[in-house]
């Protein structure tokens, strides 16, 4: 967040409240990331937490997301957010607005995913897929309004932690990648249509592959 510029101006002028705020996110999923390396009995530089090395340049961004009422319903599958995963390791998102979905690999169908004020979602992202061997798995989600059409405003705040830029692993198509190089595969994949999104699987990771379903 702080290298990105110019910021706007409640930022800069509440600069140490969203720097505190960016650290807390931070240290909460690093805390994340070392439970879940010791609950598969990972050690020494194979924990995942090695990859997260707060000495090297990494993707890690905090975002704040204003999505604005609209009365247009232009197609189901194009409103919100489109179904994918996040490219990095672990997400905290805070939201206390109800439009978020997440595909449970069990019954492969869209569920709507509880929000409540002072409580985070924890998405796991390909990055940590990929380091594990998939055996985490990305949590596929998209944001729809429950009316079908935005009737008010909705707000969102996720923090991305992402491995450093330099971390390599293989990715869908088993060709090792850096973090980074996964990053810029993914962001130009959610330019793209939402048919040209369906056909390289890059925005859902190959979750949808893995459990065998069309999202
Ligand atoms: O706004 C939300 O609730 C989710 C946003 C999201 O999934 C993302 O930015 O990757
Ligand atoms: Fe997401």
């Amino acid at each position: 967040m702080l290298a990105s510029s110019p910021l706007p101006q409640t930022v800069l002028d509440n600069i140490d409240i969203f720097k505190s705020f960016q650290l807390s996110e931070h240290y909460i999923l690093k805390s994340l990331l070392g439970c879940l390396s010791t609950a598969i009995d990972l050690e020494g530089s194979k924990r995942f937490e090695s990859y997260h090395d707060d000495s090297v340049a990494s993707k890690s961004t905090l975002l704040f997301i204003h999505h604005p009422a609209s009365k247009t319903v232009p197609d189901e599958a194009k409103l919100g957010h489109y179904s994918h995963t996040d490219s990095g390791s672990l997400t905290l998102l805070f939201t206390e607005q109800p439009e978020l979905q997440v595909l449970s690999p069990e019954s492969n169908k869209w569920q709507w995913v509880a929000s409540k004020a002072g409580y985070a979602i924890v998405n796991v992202g390909d990055t940590l897929r990929f380091q594990s061997g998939r055996r985490f798995r990305s949590s596929v989600h998209r944001v729809l309004p429950p009316s079908g059409e935005m009737v008010g405003d909705r707000y969102s705040t996720p923090y991305f932690l992402r491995a450093g830029d330099r971390t390599v692993f293989k990715d869908i198509d088993g060709k090792e990648k850096t973090a980074e190089e996964w990053h810029a595969r993914k962001f130009k994949s959610f330019d793209q249509s939402w048919e040209e999104q369906r056909v390289d699987h890059v925005a859902t990771g190959g979750m949808d592959v893995d459990l065998g379903t069309i999202v």
